[in-house]
């Protein structure tokens, strides 16, 4: 496992070109932490516009279809969004799931297809508020990380995953997961993955996300088992997202 923190902002169905200069303060802004891996996932019409203009972060897409091309309207292929210069692709966002029905059978197919086109993955599980309450939170997060997790064409292939644990009901909500908890689902999630993967295990980085801001970041960022965050909202301007990347390079050294 890389022992530098991974930040990756989700812009969602956010930003039009205006959009870029933002993005550009980002990257200068975040020149000053290159102990920080920082992500940005922009929607799909600005994803060649910010990997031409913005190099020196990595770009991402929200979502990638499973096929390479062919008869499927409205998608775009995980090689589209390579070819366009992004580095990397988020799959099975609880939004994805909820809006569009996804499964873990499809979330899994999706990462073999980011990872078959040379991308790296951030595969999002969490569990909903109902879930939680009736006790079954890490089961069902075991679950969704059991089923969604792609098989590896090689061992090496395990530090291109990212998973990005993400309970629902934080999610845009300002309602942050306690610590401890975020704590206990990272070491469910590891076990899983371990029982996966074997030693390629740890390869696989493990992201907190929900309602991360300037405010909670460094004592999220510093929990054990946290190697990162998938930022939403306070991705969106410069000066929210670049106090997480400062939080996480002010983490790294302790
Ligand atoms: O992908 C990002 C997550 O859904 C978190 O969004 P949020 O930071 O707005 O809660």
């Amino acid at each position: 496992m890389s022992n530098r923190p991974y930040i990756v902002g989700n812009w969602k169905m956010n930003g039009i070109r205006a959009m870029l200069a933002e993005a550009r303060a980002i990257e200068r802004g975040a020149g000053r932490y290159p102990e920080v891996q920082v992500g940005l996932a922009p929607p799909f019409t600005l994803v060649q516009a910010m990997a031409e203009q913005v190099g020196a972060l990595e770009t991402g897409g929200q979502d990638c279809h499973v096929a390479v091309k062919g008869a499927h309207t409205g998608d775009i292929s995980a090689a589209m969004l390579a070819d366009a210069g992004a580095h990397f692709v988020i799959v099975g966002h609880s939004e994805r799931r909820r809006d569009h029905g996804e499964t873990d059978g499809l979330v899994k197919a999706k990462a073999e297809a980011a990872l078959a086109a040379g991308l790296g993955v951030i595969i999002c599980v969490g569990e909903t508020l109902e879930e939680r309450d009736a006790g079954r939170a890490e089961a069902v997060v075991q679950g969704q990380v059991a089923g969604s997790l792609p098989d590896l064409a090689d061992e090496g292939q395990a530090a291109k995953v990212a998973v990005a644990y993400e309970p629902v009901w934080a999610i845009g909500t300002g309602r942050v997961a306690a610590v401890d908890d975020v704590v206990a689902m990272h070491g469910a999630i590891g076990k899983t993955l371990a029982g996966a993967l074997g030693e390629a295990g740890p390869s696989v980085r493990i992201l907190y996300g929900g309602s991360v801001n300037a405010d909670n970041a460094r004592d999220l960022l510093a929990a054990e088992g946290v190697d990162g965050a998938l930022v939403g909202g306070a991705s969106l301007t410069a000066e929210s997202f670049l106090a997480i990347v400062a939080a996480a390079a002010a983490v790294r050294e302790g």
